[in-house]
């Protein structure tokens, strides 16, 4: 469902020079399945979720999602991803409503489609107490369900959460975490890109370990425990990433 060939992006930066944010990754996420990236501040996971989303082109390498070329595809790409970051973006003179129905216009559904989608979300997201609140007097875990509502709306195969459940509080975190592991139930491919190691021993099916722009390890958290021999996720984190001295 996404395939990632030797990816690479690298920026210029006027002050470090040229900087390999992604730096040749591969990786695979099959429907049903969650595939956590994790990885320090700076480790090139937004920006390998941004090449995928096709809002950056990368310099080398490339990927499909949902069988359509980021490259020569980007259109389709768009109508069969999700993105939800945990900047939320929601206005603040529409309605929650509002918000999720103009989103589900800009993606070409009917009017029938959308009624029955929009029905549906806000019913399993709980969001119908708010659903005419103007989105200036939502809380952070009200926008953020509308986020959500607005990155499903169109039903994709594939979504993509950047770091979904940061600055939220433990309640709206955890319903968070429960909505994507409802979505996994529904056959989605999606990638969770995360630094919070407990989330990625919840969630994740797969994961790949990132820093430097590098994948340092891939593979179930059973398969990295054996290769690694380190029973300990935090432990065998550090032990990639931050290698003691000497
Ligand atoms: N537009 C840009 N111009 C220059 N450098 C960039 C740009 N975007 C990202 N970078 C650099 O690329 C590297 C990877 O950044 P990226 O945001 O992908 O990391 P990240 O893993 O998502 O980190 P975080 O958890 O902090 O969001 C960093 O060194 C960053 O400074």
């Amino acid at each position: 469902m996404i395939h990632v060939e030797q990816l690479t992006k690298t920026f210029w930066d006027s002050k470090r020079g040229e900087v390999t944010a992604v730096d040749s990754i591969s990786f695979t996420v099959q429907p049903g399945e969650i595939f956590g990236l994790l990885g320090p501040n700076g480790a090139g996971k937004t920006t390998t979720l941004r090449i995928l989303c096709t809002v950056l082109q990368p310099t080398e390498g490339g990927a499909t999602v949902a069988g359509y070329d980021i490259l020569t595809q980007p259109g389709m790409v768009r109508q069969h991803i999700g993105f939800l970051s945990n900047n939320t973006g929601v206005y603040d003179r529409m309605t929650a409503l509002e918000m999720v129905r103009y989103y589900g216009r800009l993606h070409g559904m009917t009017e029938e489609r959308l009624n029955e989608r929009v029905d549906s979300l806000f019913e399993t997201l709980k969001m119908n107490d708010f659903r005419d609140m103007l989105g200036a007097k939502m809380s952070t875990g009200m926008k953020q369900k509308v986020s959500i509502a607005r990155a499903l709306i169109h039903d994709p195969p594939v979504l993509i959460f950047d770091e979904p459940t940061s600055g939220l509080d433990v309640l709206v975190q955890r319903n968070v975490l429960q909505s994507i592991a409802q979505l996994r139930g529904q056959g989605k491919a999606i990638i969770f890109s995360t630094h919070i190691m407990r989330e990625v021993e919840k969630l994740c099916d797969r994961l790949a370990i990132m820093s430097g722009g590098k994948i340092l390890a891939c593979g179930t958290l059973e398969e990295l425990r054996n290769q690694h021999q380190q029973h300990d996720l935090e432990e065998l984190f550090f032990s990639l990433v931050a290698p003691p001295i000497g």
